[in-house]
C-alpha cells in the first residue's frame, strides 16, 4: 500500500512531510532514518507529521523528527512549509501550529512569505538544558558560545570565519548539553545583518536552520551585537528575525512545494 508524501523546503533546508490527520502510520524511529537516507531513502533533513491537533485554536499538531530517528521540539523551516501547506490545502492565511513547543501562530502574507512566532526564547541553564548551573550567556567551551532553547537546544558561537564548522559533531556531543545541541556559527557583519551556518543536532550542517537563526539574533542581542530586528543570511537564503518587545521571536522567510510523491512504507525497515 502506498503512502502519500509532501517534499518541500524552507531555504533548502528540506522536508518529507507525511499527513496522519486521517490515521496513524507506522513511523518508528528506524523507518524515520530509513526514509530520511540521502540516497536508500526519499531523503530529507527532517521528517515532519501531522496530527489532529488538540490545542485550543490550533489548526494541526505538527511533529519534526531528525534523519537519525531523534525528535526536535522546534524547526522553524518546517514550520513555515507546515503553515504554507495549510494555506494551501484550506485557504487559511493565519493558521496556527500545536507543537511540543508550543503553539506557533503563523501568516501566509500575499506575497507568499511566512511569518511564524516562534515563542518566547528560554534563556535558563535547565531550560536549554545544560548539565550544570552554568551563565548562558558564556559557556565554558573555547570559543565561549551562548545559549538558548527555542523549544530545542542551541549554542551559538560568534566568529570572524567558518573554520570551526568542522567541530560542529563534537560540540553538538559535548556532556555539557544532555540532550545534545545544534550548533550555529555567526558571523556578525553589522547591527542588522550576520551570516550563519547551522551544524543540526542529528542532521549535520544544512542550508539553513530557523530555529538557529532565531536563537542566534536572540544570543547576539543578549550580547549587545544586533538590534532585535535582523537579517540572517544563511547558505540557502535570508531569513529576517525580530525579537518583539513582547519577548516573541518572529521568523518571517520563503516555504517552497517542492513535489508530492507515494511511498511504500512496508518497504522500509521498521
Ligand atoms: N532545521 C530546523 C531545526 C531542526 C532542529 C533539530 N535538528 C533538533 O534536533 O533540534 C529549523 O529550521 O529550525
Amino acid at each position: 500500500m502506498l503512502t502519500s508524501f509532501y517534499k518541500m523546503h524552507g531555504l533548502g533546508n528540506d522536508f518529507v512531510i507525511f499527513d496522519e490527520r486521517t490515521g496513524h502510520l507506522p513511523l518508528t524511529p528506524v523507518r524515520i532514518a530509513a526514509l530520511a537516507h540521502r540516497r536508500r531513502g526519499i531523503g530529507c533533513d527532517q521528517l515532519v507529521t501531522l496530527r489532529p491537533a488538540c490545542a485550543e485554536g490550533a489548526d494541526v499538531f505538527v511533529r519534526f523528527f531528525n534523519p537519525d530517528g531523534s525528535e526536535a521540539g522546534a524547526c522553524g523551516n518546517a514550520s513555515r512549509c507546515v503553515a504554507d501547506l495549510i494555506w494551501r490545502q484550506t485557504g487559511n492565511r493565519t493558521p496556527v501550529l500545536q507543537t511540543r513547543a508550543g503553539c506557533l501562530p503563523a501568516n501566509i502574507a500575499p506575497d507568499g512569505l511566512v511569518t511564524v512566532d516562534m515563542g518566547e526564547p528560554q534563556t535558563q541553564w535547565q531550560q536549554i538544558p545544560l548539565s550544570d548551573p552554568l551563565d548562558t550567556l558564556s559557556l565554558p567551551l573555547v570559543g565561549s558560545p551562548a545559549a538558548v532553547s527555542m523549544g530545542n537546544p542551541h549554542a551559538t558561537f560568534f566568529v570572524d570565519d567558518f573554520s570551526m564548522l568542522s567541530q560542529g559533531s563534537a560540540l553538538e556531543h559535548d556532556p555539557l548539553f544532555p540532550d545534545r545541541a545544534n550548533i550555529g556559527f555567526a558571523l556578525v557583519e553589522n547591527p542588522t545583518r550576520m551570516r550563519l551556518k547551522v551544524h543540526e543536532r542529528g542532521a549535520g550542517v544544512t542550508e539553513a536552520c530557523g530555529s538557529g537563526a532565531c536563537a542566534a539574533v536572540v544570543n547576539a542581542v543578549r550580547r549587545g551585537l544586533v538590534e532585535r530586528i535582523c537579517e540572517v543570511e544563511l547558505d540557502g537564503g535570508v531569513l529576517r528575525i525580530e525579537w518583539a518587545a513582547n519577548n516573541h521571536v518572529l521568523m518571517t522567510g520563503s516555504a517552497t512545494m517542492a513535489f508530492e510523491g507515494t511511498v511504500d512504507l512496508a518497504a522500509y525497515a521498521s
